[in-house]
């Protein structure tokens, strides 16, 4: 079913789909520079949101405040709230390695570990977990299978990661994230690297993946927006000009700024 948003800007009805994250008043810092201003927003559990918008408007950061990961910066703060289940992750009591098992990322450029395909999955389940070797052999393939890989190196999980295709490699790094079960999964432009056929798995891939994560996907492709999100939040300038239905932002937004981009008049 698709998510009904309400007419006001920035607010999801959350009434028909539950919101897995709610940010609120977030304002972000890279030291004396602004670079998020206050972001209101409700993503809706088990669904895809894209984040588009030019060069520089602050996709990326806002994904970033969303696994506190701008926090291995110095100079890098954000204030506000981030509700996750309820929770606001950004309080100082937030246990940062429980908040990563949950929300997992998988970054631009493909970055398997050096070391053997099994290892690239087995490695961060042992960060959280201590479970047997049949256990992990089941953990690592249906990892996998779920990221649409194991057909492909279901005979040779003992060779290097970085052996793969690009494709590949971002299917493995899709595959180790899903390993350690997160609830929500963050993508920062995850095709951008990848030939055509590559980026049409990808895209399958985060489709099917949607039944069970909530996905966030930052894009410069505003078709790939289009193919894969049921929302699309359009930024500009560290602000949140306009956030609804992905269908409604490319065939009728109600901003001028959202149609000037999408129509190609900026950006
Ligand atoms: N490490 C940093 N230090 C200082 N400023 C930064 C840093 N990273 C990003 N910024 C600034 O914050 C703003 C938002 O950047 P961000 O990378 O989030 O934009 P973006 O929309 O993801 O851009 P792109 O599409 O080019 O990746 C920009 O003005 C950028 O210059």
């Amino acid at each position: 079913m698709k998510p009904m948003l309400s007419t006001d800007l920035n607010v999801a009805d959350t009434t028909v789909e539950k919101a897995k994250i709610e940010v609120k008043g977030l304002n972000f810092y890279y030291g004396q520079s602004k670079a998020l201003k206050d972001i209101n927003l409700s993503l809706p559990e088990r669904s895809v949101t894209a984040f588009i918008g030019p060069s520089g408007c602050g996709k990326s950061t806002l994904l970033r405040v969303l696994n506190r990961i701008y926090e291995l910066y110095p100079k890098q703060r954000a204030d506000g709230q981030v509700l996750l289940d309820g929770k606001n992750i950004l309080d100082r009591s937030q246990d940062l390695n429980l908040l990563r098992t949950k929300i997992g990322m998988v970054f631009q450029k493909p970055t398997p570990f050096p070391m053997s395909i099994y290892e690239n999955i087995a490695f961060g389940v042992r960060l959280y977990e201590r479970i047997s070797k049949a256990e992990m052999d089941n953990r690592v393939e249906s990892a996998l299978k779920r990221a649409a890989l194991w057909n492909e190196v279901k005979d040779k999980l003992n060779a290097s990661g970085l052996s793969l295709s690009g494709g590949q490699q971002q299917r493995l790094c899709i595959a180790r994230t899903v390993a350690v079960k997160p609830e929500v999964i963050l993508l920062d432009e995850p095709a951008s690297a990848l030939d055509p056929l590559s980026t049409a798995k990808i895209e399958e891939l985060i489709d099917e993946l949607q039944a069970d994560y909530t996905i966030v996907i930052v894009t410069h492709n505003m078709q790939q927006a289009a193919r894969v999100s049921r929302q699309t939040a359009f930024m500009y300038l560290g602000e949140l000009v306009e956030f609804d239905r992905t269908e409604k932002i490319f065939t009728s937004p109600r901003e001028k700024r959202t149609q000037d981009y999408i129509t190609g008049r900026f950006g």
